[in-house]
């Protein structure tokens, strides 16, 4: 897999307060990177310094492969980007909006105003002024500004925020589009887990600073998601087989009747057959779904119990 944006050891203070600490990720080409944490977790900022709006205190950046200076602004040519909320002019119409932005940074490719806007699903709405815009459309004309110069990176801070459920999803298949279609690497910030849990390939778990967890979606659910929870009488008599008997060591002791198995080969029917024989009363056995929500908390929670 081919990394676009490698981050090596990434710190940035603010008046002696490390505000990003050691941070290390890799964004892999043609990947939705979901950046996930609470307010104030960092993430702008460390988005600000991929694009060299913030300096870094150490640490490095890396885009296709060159290290990002001070000086440098070439390889900006290739990021689109929404860093916090998407300024217009309120009178002009959509499709002026962009041509002024595509005059201002020298593209004179007629037909590329065209294209943006049909990708974006706002064709229909070109000729309408920004002022009736809603909060959902001024989104999607962010991320067509964003891309009019046909970058191949995407960068976008919480373009979800404060959209209802129709303008989020709306987005959503927006993103999955530019990805599956036009192989753009998307890295997109939230501070709610439901928001990119369906679309992201990767995730990025920051709180305070630190990047708690780097993962690919695919190994969330293989490994952390499906569990098999367990009602019993006997907790301690239910360890014992769990362990000795079948070879259990992955659970999670949820209350004294109830435990949860995590990646286990052994057949639901098997561990029922084995505890019973073994004169334990089962009461309920289950196969049950994380979400990323209650493992994103978990980390979180786990984060601040070390920090
Ligand atoms: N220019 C600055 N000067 C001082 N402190 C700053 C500056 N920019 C950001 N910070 C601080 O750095 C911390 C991280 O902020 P950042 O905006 O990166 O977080 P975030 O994860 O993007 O959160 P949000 O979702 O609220 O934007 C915050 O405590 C913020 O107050």
């Amino acid at each position: 897999m081919e990394t676009v944006i490698h981050i090596h050891q990434l710190t940035k203070e603010f008046k002696g307060v490390e505000t990003v600490s050691s941070v290390n990720m890799n964004i892999n080409r043609g990947e939705i990177y979901g950046f996930l944490g609470p307010n104030g977790a960092g993430k702008t900022t460390i988005m600000k310094m991929i694009l060299n709006l913030v300096k870094p205190s150490s640490g490095e950046i890396k885009v296709f492969d060159q290290q990002v200076l001070p000086t440098s602004y070439q390889y900006l040519k290739n990021i689109g980007s929404i860093i916090e909320y998407p300024e217009f002019y309120q009178r002009l119409t959509a499709k002026e909006n962009l041509q002024l932005h595509c005059d201002y940074i020298g593209i004179y490719e007629k037909e590329a105003v065209k294209e943006v806007l049909e990708i974006v699903g706002l064709k229909d709405v070109r000729n309408k002024k920004i002022h009736e815009f809603s909060l959902g459309m001024k989104q999607r004309l962010g991320i067509a500004r964003a891309i009019v110069t046909k970058p191949e990176i995407l960068i976008l801070d919480e373009p979800i925020n404060g959209l209802d459920p129709i303008g989020i999803k709306d987005i959503r298949e927006l993103l999955l589009l530019l990805k599956e279609q036009h192989g753009i690497t998307i890295l997109i910030s939230s501070h709610i887990v439901s928001e990119i849990e369906s679309i992201a390939d990767t995730i990025g778990i920051i709180d305070h600073g630190k990047l708690l967890k780097e993962v690919r979606m695919e190994e969330v659910r293989a490994e952390n998601m499906e569990y098999l929870e367990i009602k019993v009488d006997n907790l301690k008599k239910t360890t014992q087989v769990l362990e000795k008997k079948l070879g259990i060591q992955k659970y999670e002791v949820v209350d004294q009747h109830c435990i949860r198995i995590f990646a286990t080969d052994i057949s639901q029917s098997q561990i029922n057959q084995e505890l019973v024989l073994n004169g334990i009363v089962v009461n309920g056995i289950e196969k049950q779904q994380h979400n990323l929500e209650e493992y994103f908390l978990k980390l979180i929670n786990g984060g601040n119990r070390d920090a």
